[in-house]
């Protein structure tokens, strides 16, 4: 029955969940990215900083011997007396040694790359499964989705583009050195040049990075349109008038504000890629008027000066055009984190103890819906319940009482903002939950219904397990267990969700939940459903509590209640239940 001052404890339902928004981390905080303790690329790196240091050496080698093999050149030119043959080996020992310390370099980072992009892929799904379902229901499908293929897929560009970034980064450095010992004055024309860049880049990736974020932004919309246009494709097929407001008012606006972002952000990645372009003739420009207007150093320094920036060019140029990837790729490590997924490793499974228990208690299980504009939100309960093993308890209601919501809070899948369930004698806190949900087998509307068959051990059923079950549910010629999975799932919706209890019963859980199980059986079934097997399902000592509108069985139920307006009343169940003589109970 409702309890007594519903009103006063619903206000404090909603006092309390407000203070736990506002105490609630940023996203990111506690569980990972953005706020104070922000990932960046560079933070997931340091996981691997090893290989990644390995890398790094090797390639400062890779560059030190480019530049090495530039000067040696130079040097042989600018002095006709030199050995010819000796330098000749020496160029070709410093060539080999820049193609396979380079090779070893990049094949070690790109190698490291890949496995952050692999551990990273492993490490979301983990932690979507260890995410409530509550947090998964309000990010929904359409942005989960989008984390999954874009950001992922723009972390693995970001990683991939990290051996031009260091080769140009070793190569910049070793390329000052040679500089600094050729000509300090050079060398700080070079270092000037490079200044200036570097803060007009700072400037310019400002700019992208605000870009590529409206972009991405945009993309959870594309998703949201994708989405609607896989689960909506019958209404699109059926109607004209929807396909061209779905063009016109989902997808393309969507679509155009991503190109705009997305090329106004690549807009300034070619800005700053050209200004490099510029900046190294700059630099010669630099070196000719020292020389020839100021008389500083000599023809040979100058000409040695010009070929190292030349040589530099293009390595520079990779670390510059790497540089979209790398915003990009930090954008999406920040996305991952607003979303504020649980860490993953949480998942071991408290083993399930003997099902000695005795009662399901609900007491005051509040849940509120958060406010959307206009619309306050749903407030569910305070609802006070006590359910004894065994029994069977029907839950009827008007359509948006709360039925579906009071489902998801007693099978443990949405956290109650007040109020507690008490099972086996103990209050199930947020950390017992996971204990409690090994107890209760739900099957919502929106189930989903894998093709693996799974015992409650994890094991797949015995076919003297399976089929029986196949038989009582009127599956047996139309589905089979093979290897462990069904031999089919693409059955009717009334056959899927048979299919559905079967696999509940299989994991042998004490508590079923089901939310309007029989709504789509056929009468002939749903009598069975009722007569025979909820019977059984009780004599094997299930607990079942069922959603339903089928008042002509209403007389079955040991307990009849009535959701109105998230509150839950007791109906006194009046009718004379049917004879049940079913030949499975026997
Ligand atoms: N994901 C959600 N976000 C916000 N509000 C929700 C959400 N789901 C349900 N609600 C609100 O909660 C109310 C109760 O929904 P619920 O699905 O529990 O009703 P129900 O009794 O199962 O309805 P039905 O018989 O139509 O399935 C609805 O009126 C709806 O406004």
């Amino acid at each position: 029955m409702r309890a007594g001052d519903g009103g006063g404890r619903h206000r404090l339902a909603v006092r309390r969940l407000a203070v736990r928004r506002r105490l609630a981390p940023a996203p990111g905080g506690r569980r990972g990215l953005g706020g104070r303790n922000r990932v960046t690329l560079l933070s997931i790196l340091k996981g691997r900083w090893r290989r990644v240091a390995l890398g790094g050496v090797l390639n400062l080698g890779a560059a030190i011997a480019g530049i090495s093999a530039v000067a040696l050149f130079n040097h042989a030119l600018a002095a006709p007396s030199v050995h010819l043959w000796m330098t000749a080996g020496a160029g070709l020992a410093l060539i080999a040694a820049l193609f396979g310390l380079g090779l070893a370099s990049q094949s070690l980072i790109i190698g490291a790359g890949h496995d952050i992009v692999r551990d990273l892929r492993l490490n979301l799904v983990e932690r979507l499964m260890a995410t409530d379902v509550e947090t998964i229901d309000r990010i929904g499908g359409p942005r989960i989705l989008a984390t999954l293929t874009k950001d992922v897929a723009a972390i693995s560009q970001a990683f991939n583009s990290l051996p031009f970034v260091m080769f140009g980064g070793s190569v910049l450095v070793s390329g000052y050195g040679y500089l600094v010992w050729l000509s300090p004055v050079y060398a700080l024309a070079l270092a000037l040049v490079t200044g200036l860049v570097v803060v007009v880049a700072r400037a310019l990736g400002g700019r992208a990075k605000r870009h590529k974020r409206l972009a991405r932004m945009a993309d959870d919309r594309i998703h949201e349109a994708f989405d609607a246009l896989i689960r909506g494709r019958n209404e699109l097929r059926l109607s004209r008038a929807r396909r061209l407001a779905f063009l016109r008012d989902g997808l393309r606006p969507a679509a155009a504000e991503a190109r705009k972002q997305e090329a106004t952000a690549d807009l300034f990645g070619v800005l700053t890629a050209n200004l490099v372009n510029s900046a190294v003739l700059l630099t010669i420009l630099a070196v000719l008027i020292l020389k020839q207007g100021l008389g500083i150093g000599t023809v040979e320094q100058a000409t040695a000066a010009t070929t190292m920036v030349l040589f530099i060019r293009a390595p520079l140029a990779g670390l510059i055009g790497s540089l979209p990837h790398w915003i990009a790729g930090n954008i999406a490590v920040q996305t991952v984190g607003s979303l504020a997924l649980a860490e993953a490793g949480e998942d071991i499974a408290p083993p399930r103890p003997a099902a000695d228990w005795s009662r399901l208690e609900l007491r005051g299980l509040s849940y509120h819906y958060p406010p959307r504009g206009e619309d306050a939100g749903f407030a569910f309960g305070p609802v006070d319940l006590t359910v004894e093993r065994g029994e069977i308890v029907f839950i009827i209601g008007g359509n948006g009482s709360g039925k579906s919501t009071f489902a998801r809070l007693v099978a443990g899948l949405y956290p109650p903002q007040a109020g507690a369930i008490r099972f086996a004698d103990r209050a199930i806190t947020a950390d017992q939950t996971a204990w409690y949900r090994q107890h209760v087998a739900v099957i919502l509307s929106d189930f989903h219904l894998f093709a693996e068959a799974l015992t409650a051990e994890g094991l797949p059923p015995t076919l003297a397990v399976a089929n029986p079950l196949l038989r009582l549910l009127a599956l047996d010629g139309k589905v089979a267990l093979r290897e462990g999975a069904w031999s089919t799932t693409a059955l009717s919706q009334g056959q899927r969700k048979r299919l559905a209890l079967i696999s509940a019963i299989l994991e042998d859980k004490s508590i079923l939940i089901l939310d309007e199980w029989a709504a789509d059986q056929d009468p002939e079934f749903r009598r069975i459903f009722y007569t025979e097997i909820i019977p059984l399902l009780k004599k094997q000592g299930k607990t079942i509590i069922a959603i339903t509108h089928d008042d002509h069985y209403f007389s079955l139920a040991d307990s009849l209640y009535k959701m109105e307006n998230g509150g839950l009343i007791a109906c006194e169940n009046r009718r004379k239940a049917p004879k049940v003589e079913s030949p499975l109970l026997s």
